[in-house]
């Protein structure tokens, strides 16, 4: 059954069921992981670290400019070679030097995605761990946890250290669970439990395109 989000129904109210149908109709039949929904995903979550206060807009508004660029690939005049990461992947790679055009700007497609795709390890991690969670664990040790496990070795020393004024800054885990707008605990974790392995299969499916390409290393 589904969880109604208790926002109120306002525009900018988080709601996880968003998130998790974004990234459930991001994969298509064939295993294509779809732009559009992807970055519908990716909007929901920054809507809720807007939610959180202004002290995370640093780490937001990097992640929209990353979504913008992406918006106006999928929405200019190659729009057609833009609806899938795949598709994107293929175009890029035949139209030459990909590693000259991720030092353009804007940076090409698969660079701009490549900075969300390792952000989603990150999720993934931070999410699980939070299904998982007792009352008295903490969400600002949580998401430090998994951000060691995952992006920290891909940041400059300046970005780790705010990342890291930034985690401390977190709510509890009740106070945390009640802006996720789902309801009662037993329904955030229940609800975590379907995300958790829809998010993995789309990192999965990414990280095998990125891997075959060879493009792990996009400057
Ligand atoms: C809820 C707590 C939010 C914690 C967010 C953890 C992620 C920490 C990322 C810190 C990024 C700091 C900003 C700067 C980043 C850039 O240097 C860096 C590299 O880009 P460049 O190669 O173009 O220079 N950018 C990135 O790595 C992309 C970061 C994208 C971060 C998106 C984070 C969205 C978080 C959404 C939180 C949702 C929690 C959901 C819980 C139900």
């Amino acid at each position: 059954m589904a969880t109604e989000c208790k926002g109120g129904g306002q525009e900018e109210v988080f709601c996880l069921r968003d998130v998790l149908d974004a990234f459930r109709l991001c994969l298509d039949e064939r295993g294509e992981v779809l732009l559009e929904e992807y970055a519908q995903g990716w909007r929901g979550l920054i809507k809720f670290m807007n939610s959180l206060g202004t002290m995370f807009s640093f780490i937001s508004s990097d992640a929209v400019s990353k979504l913008d660029i992406l918006e106006a690939y999928r929405t200019g005049p190659h729009a057609d070679r833009y609806r899938s990461l795949q598709t994107m992947a293929r175009f890029e790679l035949e139209a030459g030097d990909l590693v000259a055009a991720s030092r353009r700007v804007p940076p090409s497609g698969c660079r701009t995605f490549l900075r969300l795709h390792r952000a989603l390890l990150w999720l993934r991690l931070f999410l699980e761990r939070l299904r998982t969670s007792g009352e008295n664990d903490r969400p600002s040790t949580m998401c430090s946890e998994a951000y060691d496990r995952s992006l920290s070795e891909h940041h400059p020393w300046i970005v780790r250290q705010a990342s890291s004024v930034a985690f401390r800054l977190l709510p509890t885990r009740s106070a945390f669970f009640e802006v996720m707008h789902v309801g009662a605990e037993e329904q955030v974790v229940a609800m975590l439990g379907e995300a958790v392995p829809a998010i993995e299969k789309v990192y999965d499916v990414s990280q095998a395109v990125y891997t075959e390409h060879n493009m792990l290393d996009l400057p």
